[in-house]
């Protein structure tokens, strides 16, 4: 199964404290969002991967912001399932291609994408998804490039996610409002939870 397919929402998390890592990986997955995109931006992220891919086995645990060649080789070290990068570069491209996990390689644009789709590439982030064009963007590309899937990401909200969802190139959005940075810090996993189990809703309910 593509790993657009696992989950709705993806969350994107920014994290400050590794000692957080396993009681928010907890609370997401209970909330019913397994898939959990760790950004590699801060200095605990490689730490964080590390312990949700060792002590929560139900959760598909990947890195973000993957910028470089270097990135992939400090994502696959820490354990990360999948790798998740804000645009593409050729170097970048080839590295991922070779990491052996799934990746989604990011685009913001059709020549972008049909580079990648030249390539063999099926699946992508539509990165920064509101800025770039939003839902009406993402719904234009469907007519000529109907083979290509995404997740959009950069700001969605429980809003507009919706819209994203319903259209018929998009596997699964992808946010950072699950986990917002007062709420790691306050340690409200309970919060985080229900805001995961809002968003697991988000595909079916209207
Ligand atoms: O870190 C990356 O790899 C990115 O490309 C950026 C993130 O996907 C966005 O920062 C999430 O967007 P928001 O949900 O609007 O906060």
């Amino acid at each position: 199964m593509s790993l657009l397919d696992l989950a709705p929402v993806v969350p994107v998390v920014v994290i400050e404290d590794a000692g957080t890592a396993v009681p928010l990986a907890r609370a997401l997955v209970a909330g019913g969002l397994p898939v959990i995109e760790i950004t590699l931006r801060t200095p605990a992220a490689a730490d964080a991967i590390r312990r949700i891919a060792a002590e929560v086995p139900e959760a598909v645990v990947g890195a973000g912001t993957v910028r470089t060649p270097d990135d992939v080789t400090a994502a696959l070290g820490a354990g990360a399932g999948f790798l998740v990068s804000p645009g593409t570069t050729p170097s970048l491209l080839t590295a991922m291609v070779a990491a052996g996990v799934p990746y989604l390689p990011g685009v913001a644009t059709a020549t972008e994408a049909m580079t990648l789709a030249e390539q063999g590439v099926r699946e992508m982030k539509f990165f920064p998804a509101e800025a770039a064009g939003g839902v009406g963007y993402l719904k234009a590309l469907s007519g000529p490039l109907p083979d290509v899937r995404f997740c959009p990401t950069g700001g969605i909200t429980p809003a507009n996610a919706r819209s994203y969802l319903s259209l018929s190139n998009v596997g699964c959005v992808g946010g950072s409002w699950l986990t917002p940075a007062v709420l790691l810090a306050a340690g409200d996993y309970a919060r985080i939870e229900k805001l995961a189990a809002e968003a697991a809703c988000l595909r079916t309910s209207p």
